[in-house]
């Protein structure tokens, strides 16, 4: 998803299935009644995995109708042709009862609703950037908007799309984003502060002062191996040490994630191959010019009015029709694309499984929901050496997607806010970056936190992987537990 996208420090209020403080009974009992039935990897990855089946019905007391009466009173409000079809299908779909959320959502009205008009310029993409990222906002939800530049010049990583000839439309606790083209209705509902961020001036103060110190702490480590062994205590102790790190930084470092260390460290020097090729040649794995397609693989460079210096590859599944646009130099370069956008896959799942264990939800509500694997997008990056003129590489930004996963070579540069200091995430062999974005963040109520986060040029070219888990389709985002 766009590249990157993180809230910044957003307070946070500990709840009974996250907080360090003490936690509920029925979280403890929850954690137990699930712990011992965890599905292996590989049961994971077997289709159909998810809904209903052993795990759910041993543990009864979990079944979706626990969750809270998610947008149970709202009104889906269209804003243009293709969002009103593509509601009207999903509740002619779904007999009215709306679909993946046990049939609590009442989806079936579709009435405008009082929502506030804004005219934003065209063409609009949501960026997370935060300064566009208020654009057009009301004041209670300020992390989605439109705006703003055409397609070709978009942050790799960028993917929401508002229609060109459409007005914003946004109310009180109701954002509406567009997915790769295809209007998304996002509600975000009681999410905990979302309207109390500190204001933006102060943000930027804070974080721009010069004599921010660097810190040099490590991200925490997540070692997946017990997922692989099948060991019942240590996936516990993964679990609990995934839930605390994406509850305090919204980063983590994965360790034995199933990722081949060979494959990672392949796809880094391919794409260094790529990246090394004259201009010409990569511009010609570049969509055609004013191309209006929402994401076609292939090459392309910062945006000009940034102060951004990257260039990029974009994959999308490889089976998708997206991937019009592939470099067929380096030789192996798209094999190792393919394979890396494979297994990253599978560490999505994994990952997001055990991320639903963290925020306490029923086994596989996750996967159920977040069913439609057709927009994740892997970027291959690189970044420009930094020059007296600057010295970053990506500006700090949050996430959009779902979770996202970093591999880099050895420069460095990734770096953290947070309490208004960067800390580095430094290159660590075999290791992959795991990031909470914005979507898990509403999705866990605020919960977990999806962190800013940049690049920071090196006086060398830095090469990196970021895959990104989206949600696709129109999805409802909104707090569950
Ligand atoms: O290249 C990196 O290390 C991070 C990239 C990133 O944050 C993004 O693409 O969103
Ligand atoms: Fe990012």
């Amino acid at each position: 998803m766009a590249t990157v996208a993180a809230e910044a420090n957003l307070a946070h209020a500990p709840g009974p299935s996250h907080g360090g403080a003490p936690r509920s009974r029925s979280w403890r009992r929850r954690r137990r009644a699930r712990s011992p039935t965890r599905p292996t990897v590989a049961e994971l990855r077997a289709p159909g995995h998810g809904s209903g089946g052993r795990r759910r019905s041993r543990n009864r007391s979990w079944q979706s109708s626990e969750l809270p009466a998610m947008a149970a009173e709202s009104k889906v409000s269209p804003v243009c042709p293709a969002m009103t079809a593509a509601v009207e299908a999903d509740v002619r779909r779904s007999g009215g009862g709306g679909r993946g959320w046990g049939g609590r959502r009442r989806r079936g009205e579709l009435q405008p609703a009082n929502m506030a008009v804004q005219p934003s310029p065209t063409p609009y993409l949501v960026k997370r950037r935060r300064r566009v990222l208020e654009y057009g906002i009301d004041g209670r939800c300020r992390r989605a908007a439109a705006l703003s530049q055409p397609t070709n010049d978009m942050n790799p990583s960028s993917f929401f799309f508002w229609p060109r000839d459409q007005p914003l439309r946004v109310s009180p606790n109701r954002l509406l984003l567009c997915d790769g083209g295809i209007i998304a209705p996002v509600l975000v509902r009681s999410i905990i502060d979302f309207g109390n961020e500190h204001s933006s001036s102060t943000v930027r103060k804070k974080r721009r002062s010069p004599d921010m110190a660097t810190n040099s702490g490590l991200l925490p480590v997540v070692d997946l191996a017990p997922f692989f062994t099948g060991d019942e205590s240590g996936m516990a102790r993964a679990t609990e040490a995934m839930r605390e790190a994406c509850r305090t930084l919204g980063f983590f470092r994965a360790v034995n994630h199933g990722v081949p260390t060979e494959l990672m460290a392949r796809a880094l020097e391919l794409s260094a191959k790529f990246f090394a090729l004259p201009d010409e040649e990569k511009v010609k794995v570049r969509p055609v010019e004013r191309s209006q397609a929402p994401l076609v693989a292939g090459y392309g460079l910062h945006p000009p009015h940034l102060v951004d210096r990257y260039e990029y590859v974009r994959t999308c599944h490889p089976r998708h029709e997206l991937n019009l646009y592939y470099p067929t130099e380096p030789a192996g370069f798209r094999e190792a694309n393919e394979e890396c956008y494979a297994k990253l896959t599978e560490l999505g799942l994994l990952i997001q499984d055990i991320l639903n264990d963290c925020m306490g939800l029923p086994p596989g509500f996750l996967k159920n929901y977040n069913n439609d694997r057709s927009l994740d997008v892997m970027v291959a990056l690189r970044y420009l050496p930094s020059t007296d003129e600057g010295e970053i590489g990506l500006s700090e930004h949050e996430d959009g997607s779902c979770i996202s996963f970093v591999f880099q070579d050895g420069v460095g540069g990734l770096e953290v806010l947070k309490d208004g200091q960067w800390i580095p995430a430094e290159p660590v062999p075999g290791s992959i970056i795991v990031n909470i974005g914005d979507v898990l963040r509403v999705l866990s109520n605020n919960k977990f936190k999806s962190a800013t986060h940049r690049v920071v040029r090196k006086p060398v070219h830095r090469h990196s992987f970021g895959f990104f888990w989206s949600v696709q389709g129109d999805k409802w985002v909104e707090p569950l537990p």
